[in-house]
């Protein structure tokens, strides 16, 4: 299946980029568009020229698929002509960012593909909380996409300058921009991440201020926002359903509803990302396989006493492992069900061999 040059041209506006590829072998009368906004009874689409709603051909319906094998929003989809048109393929997605769906039951469930860059919100006030950034910073990192934090409300701040450093501190090797979201000339900073061509999620908790971005960003009003509450700044919940929309900077902007929870899938990575001193610090243990409670040589002690390592960031850290881990092995039983039994994460993998001992 070959693109015409007008095709692309089209394509592009809903950030296209021609490293897609595209089965040779896909019927000529099949066309790209991308998915905008997923409902429970279909999906709306744009081909470049226009939006169209549209059914999941019937395969992609079957309960025994894992939800990261439908179609959501992002994607990069064949329809296929017909009464209704049908979403016949997804095209490969080149990221993905997933959570762990609430409850008990394990299931893997995607935000959005194809995305570039995911902006982390929090608000300055009483929103900001290092610990689940650093938890939204796991995921983000396990989805192939760049990572900026952005702290909103920062205009609500007297002495911006003594809250960035403490945190730098609580966030080290991270971007991170504090914007005013009500103000365009502030958000200036994000657009080198908006760009034609570029996909952006924002995600965030609820009364943020995704929409408020959302909307200075677009120049105008898209969505209603709600003010939040002043005395536990918890903003009630008005997004519903994930979107995305092409932003006046040429970009695509996915925002999303406050998620309550930010479950790891198993797949994530923590050593790499910004948990990559913590790692550097056991591999000098002088055990291999150091459980880092009382060995002797243990350079995870040794930074705690000195004062190196603070003992939240140590908590967080483990908590976050020990969380991994378990979802690591639902991840693993269920590729095991599905009869794909392979590790399916280097941090298990890394586990078994006995890297970081057992607890
Ligand atoms: N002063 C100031 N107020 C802000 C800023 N960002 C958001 N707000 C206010 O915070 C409130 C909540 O913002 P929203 O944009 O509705 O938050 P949201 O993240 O979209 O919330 P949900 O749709 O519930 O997920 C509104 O009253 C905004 O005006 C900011 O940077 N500065
Ligand atoms: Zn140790």
């Amino acid at each position: 299946m070959q693109l015409t040059p007008e095709q692309r041209a089209r394509l592009a506006a809903i950030g296209w980029r021609d490293e897609i590829a595209l089965p040779d072998d896909a019927p000529s009368d099949h066309r790209p568009a991308r998915v905008l906004i997923q409902h429970r009874n279909g999906y709306v689409v744009h081909d470049g020229e226009e939006e169209s709603t549209v059914q999941p051909a019937p395969r992609f319906l079957k309960r025994s698929l894992d939800p990261t094998e439908r179609p959501a929003v992002g994607d990069f989809v064949l329809l296929k002509p017909g009464n209704p048109v049908q979403i016949e393929t997804i095209l490969p997605r080149h990221a993905a960012l997933t959570r762990a769906a609430a409850g008990e039951r394990y299931q893997r469930q995607l935000i959005a593909t194809n995305v570039d860059t995911v902006m982390v919100l929090m608000g300055l006030d009483g929103d900001f909380n290092p610990r689940r950034l650093e938890r939204y910073l796991a995921l983000v990192q396990a989805s192939g996409a760049h990572c900026v934090v952005v702290l909103t409300k920062a205009d609500r701040h007297e002495d911006l300058e003594a809250v960035m450093a403490d945190v730098m501190d609580v966030l080290p090797d991270v971007e991170i921009h504090p914007v005013n979201a009500k103000d365009a000339a502030s958000l200036g900073v994000l657009h080198p991440y908006i760009g034609p061509g570029q996909t952006v999620v924002v995600v965030g908790s609820s009364g943020v201020g995704k929409s408020t971005l959302t909307n200075t960003l677009l120049g105008r009003e898209r969505m209603a926002t709600n003010e939040v509450r002043a005395n536990d700044s918890r903003g009630r919940h008005t997004t519903t359903f994930r979107a995305l929309i092409s932003l006046p900077q040429g970009g695509c902007l996915i925002d999303t509803p406050g998620m309550r929870e930010l479950k790891l899938t198993g797949e994530e990575d923590l050593d790499a990302g910004q948990f990559a001193d913590i790692d550097a610090l056991a591999a000098q243990c002088r055990f291999g396989d150091c459980a880092h409670q009382s060995e002797p040589g243990c350079a995870v002690r040794a930074a705690l006493d000195a004062g190196d390592l603070s003992d939240e960031r140590w908590a967080s850290y483990q908590k976050l492992r020990g969380e991994l881990d378990v979802q690591a092995a639902n991840l693993e039983a269920q590729l095991k069900r599905k009869g794909e039994p392979h590790v399916a994460n280097k941090a298990l993998g890394q586990r078994l061999k006995g890297k970081y001992g057992r607890r």
